[in-house]
């Protein structure tokens, strides 16, 4: 291969690197399933609906806008070749008059118009994000297994704020561009209509140009709108467990971590911003061969006598503004691809189904008498092949504390799962007072369990609002008295606002056995009839757990409680202990307790 050869393929392409945008599949966060646009907008259209009304007066406000622009040329025409031209300063009053009311009315329509789009794109935003977190608060445990919260979040700011511009302003925008199109280009036909066909011949060239850079713009936007994704995911999960990251000096690997994610965010903003910079150039040089081809001919017919000075002006202005829409309808189909990045993000969240729902025609429970029942019971996590729970069977009687201990992964936390309902069995049943729990209603059934996990799951909100959880709006009262059964109330008079204080982020501003204790409390305070408690005190320390061990017995008093711990003190306090490895009870003996 010759030398002239080789630089030129290099040359090409290095040009096609730069007129081209790459992606790439590594980093934290994988890329959403491509969506067709017109899927998206199927999607997405439910939540501007209830503004219908409101987008169809808006629409007609654009549609007036280019039409006052219009009748507003047209005057300025009569001005050339009624009052300038000829001299005649008697013909320009009127018509001068006739143009401020024109500009004024258009200038009352035109805000008219921008602020109702404002209010329909800040209503449609409200609706989307409330839809999306609705929809979030319903999901499994394991999407947020599956997805960093990190990204998560960016996905319900970020990505939500993007798809205003693809449905709504897409919308307006489309309308508006079509309407002046339509109406300046019937102008510039009635007034020439030779000139007003050569116009028209770089059409395609327009059209050209907006589906290559659309494309690489669409390209550009996911990896952009991933990486954020990733970006926030590692700030999220690094924050969350700074004293860990720190106690490693993991603070460097974190950093870099964050800083890879940043670089790549930044090469896929610059590509972005690479294709936007280029297409508006190459847009205007399209436009700029038929303006000047138009003016050619135009300057032609002018000196043929068959066009006025005013005549041709106008046909300039209705060009000029007629290139507008044309070029804006370009750019907005980069804006729809590069906002339908998000869209293809913000539906995988949407496209997500709970792993359980209630049927269909389920009932609501009523107060269960406790009778807890696993009958033959088989379950399998998803991609796993090994079964974590194989034909288990366990009865509880109503108001009996049963230890549940085991090897870790002998299934244990999996039984509170499906008791849950977080998932269904593959196989047997489970039972509440004899009804299998796939018969009632989801939240009526979760109404009947109170939980006490080993990570304390407190919000930064105050003591006492953290023990209203358990059951919003309950009394004062019943606060302090579930707060003095739990031992709260030890402690929580000497926080800086006693009750009122926050506990700051996931509670770090208590101890770990202060923190286990406002959890009691706050199972106390909901009275419900199954106990659920999965290692309580595995996280704290033998003095620690000492103080927690008594409420954890007020609570456990008269409620079927199902309690894994392998803690011997806690331990003392069931009336049997059933042992379960590779997810079956290998042995079940009854023992002295509360019940004896
Ligand atoms: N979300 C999950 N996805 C896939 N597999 C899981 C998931 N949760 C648990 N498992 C697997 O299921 C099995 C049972 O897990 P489970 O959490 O019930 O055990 P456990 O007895 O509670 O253990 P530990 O005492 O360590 O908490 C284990 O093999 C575990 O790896």
């Amino acid at each position: 291969m010759s030398d002239q050869l080789r630089s030129r393929r290099a040359l090409s392409r290095r040009l096609r690197r730069f007129l081209t945008v790459s992606e790439t599949t590594d980093g934290v966060v994988a890329a959403a399933p491509v969506v067709p646009i017109r899927a998206m907008f199927r999607r997405f259209w439910p939540y501007v609906r209830p503004d219908l009304p409101v987008l169809l007066l808006s629409l007609v406000f654009v549609v007036l806008t280019p039409l006052a622009a219009a009748a507003s040329i047209w005057i300025f025409k009569h001005i050339i070749d009624s009052a300038i031209v000829p001299g005649r300063p008697s013909a320009l009053w009127p018509l001068a008059a006739a143009l401020v009311a024109i500009t004024l009315a258009g200038g009352v329509v035109s805000y008219a118009s921008s602020s109702i789009s404002a209010w329909m794109a800040e209503r449609f935003l409200l609706r989307l994000r409330g839809g999306v977190f609705d929809h979030l608060l319903g999901l499994s445990p394991s999407f947020f297994e599956r997805h960093r919260a990190g990204d998560v979040v960016s996905r319900l700011t970020g990505d939500i704020g993007a798809i205003e511009s693809l449905v709504l302003s897409g919308v307006t925008r489309t309308i508006s561009y079509a309407a002046r199109i339509a109406i300046f280009a019937t102008l510039a036909f009635m007034l020439r209509w030779e000139l007003a066909l050569l116009a028209f011949v770089v059409a395609p060239l327009f059209w050209l140009v907006a589906r290559h850079f659309s494309r690489q713009i669409k390209k550009a936007s996911r990896e952009k709108r991933r990486r954020s994704g990733g970006v926030s995911a590692v700030a999220e999960e690094t924050l969350a467990h700074m004293p860990l990251v720190q106690a490693y000096g993991q603070e460097r690997a974190e950093s870099s971590r964050l800083h890879a994610e940043g670089l790549a965010r930044l090469s896929a903003g610059l590509a972005s911003n690479r294709m936007s910079s280029l297409y508006t150039p190459a847009v205007e040089l399209v436009e700029m061969v038929g303006g000047l081809l138009v003016l050619g001919l135009g300057v032609w017919e002018l000196s043929q006598g068959r066009l006025t000075v005013g005549g041709l002006l106008a046909f300039v202005a209705y060009l000029t503004q007629l290139y507008g829409p044309i070029r804006g309808a370009s750019r907005l189909a980069t804006t729809v691809y590069s906002a339908s990045a998000s869209a293809e993000r913000l539906l995988e969240v949407l496209d997500s189904r709970p792993a359980v729902v209630s049927s269909p025609g389920a009932l609501a429970a009523p107060r269960s008498r406790g009778a807890v029942g696993f009958d033959s019971v088989s379950f399998s996590y998803e991609g796993s092949s090994r079964p974590a729970l194989d034909r288990l069977s366990l009865q509880i009687a109503p108001g009996e504390v049963v230890a549940v201990m085991g090897q870790n992964g002998a299934g244990k936390s999996t039984l509170t799962k499906l008791l849950m309902r977080w998932n269904d069995p593959s196989a047997g049943a489970v039972r509440l007072d004899g009804v299998d729990i796939r018969s009632y209603e989801l939240a009526s059934l979760r109404s009947q369990f109170a939980v006490v996990l080993q990570e304390t799951m407190l919000f930064d909100r105050s003591v006492a609002d953290n023990i209203l959880y358990g059951v919003p709006g309950a009394s004062r009262g019943a606060v302090l008295a579930a707060a003095q059964a739990a031992a709260v109330t030890d402690f929580a008079f000497d926080l800086p606002s006693g009750f009122d204080s926050s506990v700051g982020q996931r509670g770090r501003r208590l101890s770990g056995g202060q923190r286990q204790r406002v959890a009691i409390a706050r199972a106390l305070i909901r009275q419900a009839p199954v106990l659920i408690l999965d290692e309580p005190t595995a996280s704290l320390d033998a003095s620690t757990t000492r103080k927690v061990v008594e409420p954890l017995r007020r609570l456990m008093n008269g409620r079927t409680t199902l309690l894994i711990t392998h803690d011997r003190e806690l331990m003392g306090y069931a009336d049997r202990v059933v042992t379960l490895d590779g997810g079956r009870v290998v042995s079940d003996s009854r023992v002295r307790g509360l019940a004896s």
